[in-house]
């Protein structure tokens, strides 16, 4: 029996539901699982206005509004998402959990088992269509048969496409953004060097260092600093910090070089607010995403979706280059080609180009089909944009 709010709770105010059973992609069962999950607007009686945000690897179920209690940063869609905005929650009714596996509310490494121990080692491996099927799950709690739309950039854009691809009934329109069909060598090369930095550190103690009172802080760190790297592009790295010293420090004398100092900051403002454990099973997740496992192939999947797709991709980004995004636009029948965003931040333009992503969340909601919808709603006119890669 599943137990979850059935009404809008305050704006950003995080809930939890309680799903019971999850079966796993790879076989058996999680039990006793729990989403964390905020909403923003008001649910139309059917439920028809409803929007599902997928966030990426360390983000969570705070799309808009200030940090607080329960999620350490900022929204990390707020200007996308809110009054007037491009997800204008004056008429949707914005969902977004937090994904199975994490680290902020959801059922993941770090939460505790019935018996009270800590699942840490022992949490099962899990895949983008098991994080899938907890969303699904969720819906169903919320009384949600279909979303009007499902958006996600990053690993919130796998979860999109397999939304799209595994159960296209309950999809309304999709947003795709900067991410492939499937995880390619290069990016399963990066997530397991960014594991292998976790593994190494002495505290990981093969995943169960919760209740020791260390955590492998340094693995985490490193993993991040490596991430980061693949998340901007070398051209903003070159304008931003060039050959300059970290102030008054002396490269030539052992000291840092400012990029170094930049990298540094982030890995350790990762370790104040994600646990490690999430970090290995999600990249893990993110590394086995194939939506044409077991479907005769990615183009074959993609072929059969009748979900009407945005699909954006940003032209500077080196771990999701644009050919991947290319690849979903042509062998998604209903995308209407590739829509690229122009920006020199590299993959995290997704979370940065605020007025462009808006543009394509926009884009998105005007191909959300509304047939039952409530009188509040409506269809915008959209535009179609010039194709590549068709
Ligand atoms: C859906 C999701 O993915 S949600 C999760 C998204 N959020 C995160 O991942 C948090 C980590 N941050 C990021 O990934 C990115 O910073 C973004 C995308 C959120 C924002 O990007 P930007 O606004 O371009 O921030 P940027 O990367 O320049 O980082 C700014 C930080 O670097 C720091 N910084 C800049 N130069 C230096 C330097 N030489 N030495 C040390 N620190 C530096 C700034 O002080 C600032 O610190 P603060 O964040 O603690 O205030
Ligand atoms: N900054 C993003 C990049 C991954 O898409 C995150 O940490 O989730």
């Amino acid at each position: 029996m599943s137990a979850a709010g059935q009404e809008a709770g305050p704006a950003g105010h995080r809930q939890f539901a309680d799903l019971g059973d999850l079966p796993l992609e790879l076989g058996g069962v999680l039990p006793g699982l729990t989403v964390a999950y905020e909403t923003w607007g008001t649910p139309a009686p059917d439920r028809t206005n409803a929007v599902l945000v997928l966030h990426a690897l360390t983000g969570d179920s705070h799309v808009a509004g200030p940090a607080g209690e329960g999620h350490p940063t900022p929204g990390w869609w707020d200007a996308v998402v809110g009054p007037g905005k491009p997800l204008d929650t004056d008429r949707w009714w914005v969902v977004a959990p937090n994904v199975l596996g994490g680290c902020r509310g959801t059922t993941g490494p770090a939460s505790r088992r019935s018996d009270g121990s800590v699942w840490g080692s022992r949490f099962p491996r899990t895949t983008i269509r098991d994080q899938v099927a907890a969303e699904a799950l969720l819906a169903d709690a919320l009384g949600i048969g279909r979303w009007a739309a499902v958006l996600g950039g990053s690993m919130g854009g796998m979860r999109s496409l397999e939304w799209a691809v595994s159960r296209p009934e309950r999809v309304g329109a999709a947003l795709v953004l900067a991410v492939g069909a499937a995880t390619s060598a290069d990016q399963v090369a990066l997530g397991s060097v960014q594991r292998r930095a976790i593994a190494v550190d002495p505290a990981w103690q093969s995943g169960d260092y919760h209740d020791t009172g260390t955590r492998p802080e340094h693995g985490l760190a490193l993993a991040r600093q490596i991430a980061h790297l693949t998340y901007r592009s070398e051209q903003e790295l070159a304008l931003r910090f060039g050959r300059s010293p970290q102030g008054d420090e002396d490269p030539l004398l052992g000291g840092r070089f400012a990029v170094e100092s930049y990298l540094q900051h982030h890995g350790s403002k990762l370790v104040g607010r994600f646990d490690a454990a999430s970090y290995v099973a999600l990249t893990s997740a993110m590394d086995t995403h194939d939506v044409g496992r077991g479907r005769g192939g990615v183009a074959r999947a993609l072929s059969q979706v009748p979900v009407p797709t945005v699909v954006g991709g940003v032209d500077s980004d080196r771990l999701y280059p644009l050919a991947q995004q290319e690849e979903i636009a042509r062998l998604l029948p209903h995308a209407d080609g590739l829509h690229v965003v122009t920006s020199p931040y590299g993959h995290d333009a997704f979370l940065i180009e605020a007025e462009q992503v808006g543009r394509l969340v926009e884009r998105t909601l005007s191909h959300a089909r509304t047939s039952g919808a409530s009188g509040r709603m409506g269809v915008d006119g959209g535009q179609r944009v010039e194709s590549r890669g068709q």
